[in-house]
């Protein structure tokens, strides 16, 4: 049986007392059960504290990004080995604004997954189609390249312990949220894709999680759908108290 796994992406939001706060807020809180895990992904400056106030708890920590390189002349980036050095578990590689605004690519993606892996840290990788792509019926093929891209070169252990979140971009902060046999769908393709780059074990194992509008009101249905092993959320894991109901609901 796969665990549900819970995260929140905070994105570019909170100031180092409201991150501080929220950890303790949820600290003691978070279901002690085998059958969730949850991971709060925060801006760099803030990290340290919160590996600092999460120790003893059950909540990892995870960056937003990081750059594939261990160091160098890269002004203004974070290595995977500054991340692991703090007692960051995880990153989230490939978020669809990165890759909008940041101009991040399949191949960028793929160069930071290794990286990670080289270094010890969890990848959740983003996959998801933009809303023209959806009503062309691209979305299989699109997150079936940006899965296949993102994964190129692992071993089928690596790509084992990665997770791997299907965010469909029209469903990010919209309220929109893909109906949860939709987002089975893509979600059992991803897994299939699994199966044929890497092996049916693998494929069993990875966890698949749905990110997009993701809310106490809509977690239980999401999660019931066989292929959605969890959520990546973002506006309601601001708050401590929906946050925790999302756990909650995963642990269940
Ligand atoms: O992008 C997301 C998480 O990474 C989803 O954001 P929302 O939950 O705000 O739609």
């Amino acid at each position: 049986m796969r665990k549900h796994v819970i995260a929140g992406n905070w994105k570019m939001n909170k100031v180092l007392s409201e991150a501080e706060a929220f950890l303790e807020n949820i600290s003691g809180k978070v279901p002690e059960n085998e059958k969730v895990e949850a991971i709060v992904c925060a801006a760099f400056p803030f990290l340290p504290a919160l590996v600092e106030k999460a120790k003893g708890t059950k909540v990892k920590i995870a960056a937003q990004n990081m750059h594939f390189e261990e160091s160098g002349a890269f002004t203004g980036e974070v290595s995977p080995v500054m991340l692991h050095d703090i007692g960051v578990t995880h990153v989230v590689l490939g978020h669809s604004e990165r890759r909008e605004y940041f101009a991040e690519t399949d191949e960028t993606v793929n160069k930071k997954v290794h990286a990670a892996m080289k270094h010890g840290l969890i990848p959740i990788v983003c996959v998801g189609e933009t809303l023209k792509q959806r009503e062309a019926n691209e979305t299989m093929s699109v997150v079936e390249t940006q899965v296949k891209e993102a994964l190129k070169g692992l071993s089928p252990d690596q790509i084992g312990k990665t997770i791997i979140a299907y965010e469909p971009i029209w469903a990010i902060g919209t309220g929109k949220t893909a109906s949860s046999s939709d987002a089975n769908e893509v979600c059992a393709h991803i897994r299939k894709v699994v199966g044929e780059i890497a092996s049916k074990e693998t494929a069993d194992k990875i966890i698949i999680q749905y990110g997009g509008s993701v809310k106490p009101a809509n977690i239980d249905e999401l999660l019931s759908q066989p292929d959605i092993d969890g959520a990546l959320v973002g506006g309601a894991s601001l708050e401590a108290e929906s946050f925790l109901q999302l756990v909650e609901a995963g642990a269940k």
